[in-house]
């Protein structure tokens, strides 16, 4: 009985989705799929039949839902009002908010799922659409957006802006080479090959396999300044531009710059050329996106920084520019520690690069965190000012803003749950952020709430890009062991190998369910027991409600036969009990987002209009956002303590505060 009523809530919950959403069935989104969605849009994890939509959520509309710091004035307000919103016409759901126009085309002109070329049958797709794909992409990428001025105001969120006013802002001039030039400087790529990456573009070509190694040594080096380098390689993109522009005059070090920094030396190189870390074992990470690449040969050569690197770094600024103060984290692929700029007492993050796996180049996941970061600028993804260099060439360090927090370490240390208007703030900056990466053929691929940033202004920004990389280019099969396992989507857990925008999506209703109830929704230590965990929640899915589910490769586990979606327990709409609640809006948002098929899952665009933003209690304005003390200015050994104070805990930290109070965080 307890089961069919949770059935019932989960049909209802779909239901109202395929009312207010069905985003996947508009003229638009077709186009941007490439006609590839398979009819309408079903029921994502429920199974059972159709139901008219319930009534609205008494929630909505109530004021005595009101948080303080909510956003009152602008659309977001405005909505809240009870306005109607659409219905199916002519069978055909709209998400939109009423008022708000869809932008009648799409800087997207074709289906960003990437196919494995290796696979002799594409599982959803027929032979012919594939070679029409094949065919047909390079014609159709869209020319990056326009690059936005330095001082590119931020969005306001739910003030005089809707979320879909951010602009999307990258342009690489290389991106707007007609064919027949990139095609020159492809077949030049022999000769001038690696210089690519940081200084002609981010965009992929079609020769992009080469990208998924480090980039190896090369007959020849070439920088943009050398006067050998044919003219097309002296573009500047943007990365360049921006990396070269605020190079300091002294370049390079001097003997008493070097003695300097060898003194520091310890600060910067405890990670250095040790072994490749657990961690990317455990998290089942890896940095190739080939099995190619996994299988490179082992070289004999030295690990030493190739000579195009060096060409490249050349005139950014030293590392001894930077006063350290203390570090603040380290991650898989580098040590980030908090900086003050010398000239201009700007406090910054400076993120020291891992170059132990690296034999044969530059790390190519630093390559593509550096490049996607210095020309990204949105209010919602982390800014990288510059790059510097380390005495030797091989360290280096991208200089970020400076922010407070992660929002794993502040969920940490709260004693509650953020509120719905604090989720609802929160979930509109990560939105944003994730929909330009998507909108600039980004897929982030590695979301979790550590990679999420956040200040005592409220802000949240998304960081951690080494994971990231360009889709929409015809590519070899990308690896499936991206994402780390709590936030990694089911197709990835099954073993797929055509992924895309929707996998980051997946990611981002983990994180919602993570936001509201202040521990992580699916919380596997291996990856069938995140599958596991999953489908006892959502209900194991089948070929109805996922089609193509049955060919992917991991299905073949014997797997829980669970029939009923059970996330609602999990959030219902009234509680005593403290579990977190969730109007009938907000379900039907975590459960667009927690879709099995990743045809079928709510965009980033689509979730941005979802009514849940609309509805009381509002996004909370971020000037009123809760702060919490700076960890990330503590060591680290400080921040265990506060996060689970012991006696005896208290009495190291006294000594060590002491301690640091003599001399200095670094001795
Ligand atoms: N700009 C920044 N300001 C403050 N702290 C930061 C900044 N960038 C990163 N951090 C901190 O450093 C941690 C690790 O950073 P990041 O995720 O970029 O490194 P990583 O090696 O790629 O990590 P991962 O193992 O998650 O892949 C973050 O979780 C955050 O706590």
């Amino acid at each position: 009985m307890e089961r069919e009523l949770d059935a019932e809530a989960s049909r209802r919950s779909k239901d109202q989705h395929h009312h207010l959403g069905g985003r996947h069935r508009d003229a638009d989104h077709r186009r941007r799929d490439g006609g590839r969605s398979k009819g309408g849009r079903d029921f994502a994890n429920g199974h059972g039949r159709r139901r008219s939509p319930p009534p609205r959520s008494r929630l909505a509309g109530r004021l005595g839902d009101r948080e303080p710091g909510e956003v009152l004035s602008g659309s977001a307000s405005d909505d809240s009002g009870g306005r109607p919103h659409r219905g199916r016409e002519n069978g055909v759901p709209s998400s939109s908010r009423e008022g708000e126009s869809v932008p009648a085309a799409k800087k997207r002109k074709f289906s960003p799922i990437i196919w494995d070329r290796e696979s002799p049958k594409q599982p959803h797709s027929d032979a012919s659409r594939v070679k029409k794909a094949v065919e047909s992409v390079p014609a159709e990428l869209p020319p990056p957006p326009p690059l936005p001025p330095k001082d590119h105001v931020p969005v306001r969120l739910a003030l005089d802006k809707s979320p879909m006013d951010v602009e999307p802002t990258v342009v690489t001039e290389s991106a707007e080479l007609p064919e027949h030039e990139e095609n020159k400087v492809a077949e030049e790529e022999e000769e001038y090959p690696t210089t690519r990456n940081i200084s002609t573009s981010r965009w992929a070509g079609a020769n992009d396999d080469e990208e998924d190694g480090a980039a190896p040594m090369k007959k020849k080096s070439a920088s943009p300044a050398d006067s050998s380098v044919p003219e097309q390689w002296k573009r500047t993109s943007p990365e360049l531009g921006r990396t070269m522009s605020r190079s300091s005059d002294s370049g390079r070090m001097g003997n008493d710059e070097k003695e300097d920094f060898e003194v520091d030396r310890d600060d910067y190189m405890d990670v250095d050329r040790g072994q490749a870390t657990d961690s990317d074992a455990q998290n089942g990470m890896s940095d190739t996106d080939s099995e190619d690449e996994a299988r490179r040969p082992e070289t004999p050569e030295p690990v030493k920084a190739p000579h195009r690197c060096i060409n490249m770094l050349q005139g950014c600024r030293s590392v001894d520019e930077f006063e350290r103060l203390n570090k603040i984290n380290e991650g898989t692929y580098g040590v980030v520690y908090r900086a003050r700029d010398k000239k201009t007492n700007e406090i910054v993050a400076l993120k020291k690069v891992k170059m132990e796996k690296e034999r044969e180049g530059f790390p190519l996941t630093s390559l593509r965190e550096i490049n996607i970061l210095l020309s990204f600028h949105h209010p919602s993804i982390v800014d990288v000012k510059e790059v510097v260099v380390g005495s030797s060439l091989d360290s280096i360090f991208m200089v970020m803003e400076y922010m407070e927090h992660d929002l794993k370490g502040v969920m940490e240390t709260m004693k509650q749950p953020y509120t719905q208007s604090e989720v609802k703030c929160l979930m509109l900056q990560l939105l944003e952020g994730v929909k330009y990466l998507h909108d600039n053929w980004v897929l982030h691929r590695d979301l979790k709430t550590s990679n999420l940033l956040l200040n005592n202004r409220g802000e949240l920004k998304i960081c951690d890009f080494g994971l990231s990389r360009q889709y929409g280019s015809p590519l070899k099969p990308y690896t499936q062991l991206v994402v780390t396992l709590w936030y990694r989507a089911p197709e990835l857990l099954l073993g797929t190998k055509e992924y895309s925008t929707a996998i980051d999506m997946w990611s981002v209703g983990c994180i919602m369910a993570e936001l509201l109830a202040k521990e992580p929704l699916f919380n596997g230590k291996t990856e069938f027991e995140q599958l596991d965990k999953i489908f006892r929640t959502l209900g194991t899915p089948n070929e109805k409600i996922w089609p193509g589910y049955a060919k992917l490769p991991g299905v073949k586990v014997n797997f829980v036969k669970q029939p009923y979606n059970r996330l609602r327990d999990k959030f219902p709409a009234a509680s005593f009990s403290g579990r977190p609640i969730l109007s009938e809006a907000g379900f039907d948002l975590l459960n667009s987002l927690l879709t099995y098929d990743p045809d079928k899952r709510i965009s980033a665009d689509d979730a941005l209009k979802h009514k849940w933003f609309s509805e009381v209690p509002l996004p909370k304005s971020k000037d009123f956002m809760p702060t919490f003390p700076a960890l990330n200015e503590l060591d680290r050994r400080t921040k265990r303590y506060l996060k689970s104070p012991d006696p005896l805990e208290e009495q190291r930290l006294k000594e060590l505060q002491g301690n640091i109070g003599n001399r200095g965080l670094f001795g």
